[in-house]
């Protein structure tokens, strides 16, 4: 199976509530798709939303990076040859993590089809029903206890409460999804990046000491903070997960020789794809660090991808949040995993199982 040609795409989609975290507000969910196409017929499908405040990646730079970085090195070159491949896309370019994994979940696409199977299956199987959490924006108190009852209502137990707009705020924010919602779904925690160390440490102590129980907090302070985001874990009881501060696996080496954080967020969008993705859940693995699988603001190509990884991974990934689906007005992928709110099933098509997109601009 050779691959003959590589297509763009751009594919938009609403969201059914504006998404906003300490970093940005969205209302669309919006990618470049990449599709490999193969002298057998074979199509493989990857994806790269523009999540700049966290990779740096634009649209612009994703298109760019894979026309003229990626695609003079995949033509005409056989998808058996997959390991040479993701090495040689990795080694292309520094950063550009998002055109990266585009490029590699195709590949991966590809090569499971080559082989008849499931990506999960190609990637060492497990079980193939998933839990998703769900986000919360971080907004106003009575806007996120609404979307937190509604979330409760959909029957996702896991919310993932977006923080680290006003410390102060955050507390009462927090306090009245808790009450509102106690007993009937686990709260976990995301500043993305939005509190100082010391503050941070006051806070979940206070949280603490009012008896509101929450799963985890996952990236408190700036990512290049580590030495921060130790002092925190350090001083409190509650797990921190660092998220923005590892893309690959070396940073992950760094989190968890210092012990800087309890819990790793792996993204297909900072690991630039598969292939470091499982090597950072095998290093983890090794220190029995407990891992989640996220997502960036994608499309449902990039999140079964992720969810993939997540079966073959479990259990060291032991934890998802894998939610943009369940944020979305519709699906435009077509095939391929299933999503109905807090349950994802892998179907046992072959590769992602993707049979059409819908709505896709196609890229001159
Ligand atoms: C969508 C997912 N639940 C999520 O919250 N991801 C964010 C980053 C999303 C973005 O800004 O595109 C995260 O974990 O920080
Ligand atoms: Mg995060």
């Amino acid at each position: 199976m050779k691959i003959v040609d590589v297509k763009l795409g751009m594919l938009k989609v609403p969201l059914i509530t504006p998404f906003k975290t300490a970093l940005r507000t969205v209302e669309y969910v919006e990618d470049v798709v990449v599709m490999l196409e193969t002298d057998t017929g074979h199509i493989g499908y990857g994806n790269a939303p523009a999540t700049a405040v966290i990779t740096g990646d634009t649209h612009g730079s994703v298109i760019e990076a894979i026309r003229t970085v990626f695609t003079p090195r995949l033509l005409n070159r056989s998808v058996s040859d997959l390991n040479r491949l993701t090495r040689e896309v990795n080694a292309a370019m520094i950063n550009n993590t998002s055109a990266k994994a585009a490029v590699e979940i195709a590949l991966y696409d590809l090569f499971a089809q080559s082989y008849n199977a499931p990506l999960y299956r190609i990637l060492g199987g497990g079980d193939n029903s998933l839990t998703t959490d769900i986000t919360v924006s971080v907004d106003y108190i009575d806007k996120m206890v609404a979307d937190a009852e509604n979330a409760v209502e959909r029957g996702f137990e896991i919310l993932k409460l977006k923080v680290g707009k006003d410390i102060g705020l955050d507390i009462e924010r927090i306090k009245a999804v808790y009450s509102a919602v106690k007993g009937r779904a686990l709260l976990r925690l995301d500043a993305n990046q939005g509190w100082r160390p010391k503050e941070a440490v006051l806070a979940i102590r206070s949280l603490e000491d009012a008896g509101v129980m929450l799963e985890l907090i996952e990236q408190p302070v700036k990512a290049a903070d580590l030495e921060g985001m130790r002092y925190i874990s350090e001083r409190v009881k509650t797990p921190i997960m660092a998220d923005e501060s590892i893309f690959g696996p070396l940073e992950v080496m760094e989190v968890i020789r210092r012990r800087v954080a309890d819990i790793i967020n792996i993204k297909l969008m900072k690991t630039g794809g598969i292939s470091s993705a499982l090597k950072i859940a095998d290093i983890a693995g090794l220190y029995d660090f407990e891992c989640m699988v996220g997502c960036m603001l994608e499309t449902s190509i990039g999140v079964s991808a992720a969810a993939h990884v997540a079966a073959a991974k479990s259990p060291v990934v032991s934890k998802l949040d894998l939610d943009v689906p369940s944020l979305c007005q519709y699906d435009p992928v077509v095939g391929g995993a299933t999503y109905k709110d807090a349950d994802i099933i892998l179907n046992e098509t072959p590769g992602l199982g993707i049979e059409k997109i819908e709505g896709l601009q196609l890229l001159k």
